[in-house]
């Protein structure tokens, strides 16, 4: 079977103009089939502050109202999406820009309003994979932002991390997939004041001890949850860490294990 990396970009990397740019010129050079899924959670916080739209953030997701939801499409399939787009095919990267609905490529439903009710914020269920395979044969790299679609009409909210598990779990029968979460840190930082403690492997049991003793809160909260979520349902690998985790092997991240 051939690989496909599933490789996520969050927040910190979005927001800087030239650590974006820097990262997806090198992005361009990584061969064989690969999907992008971005982030931007940061930047449709600040917009929502200008607009004085109030913004919630209950375990790393956000509730999302219908002004919210204006935005968050703005902000991740507009500005951000077409941006990131536009940007690999300057670099030879023939990129196609996604939300779920387009190709009704993610499906999801709005989330249980019990015990919290998160409003427009989808989980998903299903992926199709027949038209991003039918791009990945030939050669085009789809680029997925955090919305999705219920089927109804309905845009739904979805968090970056979660689509990149899913992503990469529907490809997990057809290809060896292999799931980096990018972003700012090293890893999973033991201190998160201290860049040196990176956590080098995490197992679902060692998950439980560093949850319980607040080592992973808010937004690393999805993201640990996805990560074994994607090894149970047969992902290869998962990765978190820096993106030159992608170009070397001297770079520490952390590995996660089942
Ligand atoms: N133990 C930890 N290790 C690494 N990062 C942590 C830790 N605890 C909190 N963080 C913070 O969590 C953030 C990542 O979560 P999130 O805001 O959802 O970002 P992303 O956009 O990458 O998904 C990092 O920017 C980091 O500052
Ligand atoms: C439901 C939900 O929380 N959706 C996320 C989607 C964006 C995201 O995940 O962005 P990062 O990866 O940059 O954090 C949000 O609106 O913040």
């Amino acid at each position: 079977m051939k690989t496909l990396k599933i490789i996520k970009i969050g927040g910190n990397i979005i927001d800087t103009e030239a650590v974006l740019s820097s990262f997806l010129k090198d992005f361009a050079t990584i061969e064989g089939p690969k999907i992008l899924v971005h982030g931007g959670g940061k930047l449709a916080t600040s917009l929502a502050q200008q607009l004085n739209v109030d913004v919630t953030m209950i375990e790393g997701r956000r509730i999302t109202n219908a002004e919210t939801l204006d935005i968050i499409t703005m902000v991740y399939a507009g500005k951000i999406n077409k941006n990131i787009v536009a940007k690999l095919q300057a670099h030879g990267c023939n990129a196609v820009g996604f939300t779920g609905a387009d190709g009704n490529t993610i499906r999801s439903e709005i989330r249980p309003v019990i015990p919290i009710d998160y409003g427009f914020a989808g989980d998903v269920v299903k992926v199709e994979t027949a038209l991003l395979e039918l791009l990945l044969n030939n050669k085009n790299t789809p680029v997925f932002s955090a919305i999705t679609h219920d089927g109804k009409g309905q845009l739904l909210n979805t968090n970056a991390d979660t689509i990149a598990s899913e992503v990469a779990i529907a490809f997990a029968s057809t290809y060896v997939t292999e799931l980096y979460y990018c972003f700012e840190k090293q890893g999973v930082l033991r201190d998160v004041t201290d860049a040196d403690s990176v956590i080098e492997t995490i197992t679902s049991m060692t998950y439980q001890e560093l949850k319980n003793s607040g080592v992973i809160v808010a937004g690393m909260l999805p993201k640990l949850d996805n990560c074994f979520y994607a090894l149970q349902n047969k992902v290869a690998k998962v990765c978190i860490g820096t993106p030159e985790m992608l170009f070397t092997t001297e770079t520490k991240h952390t590995t996660l294990q089942k």
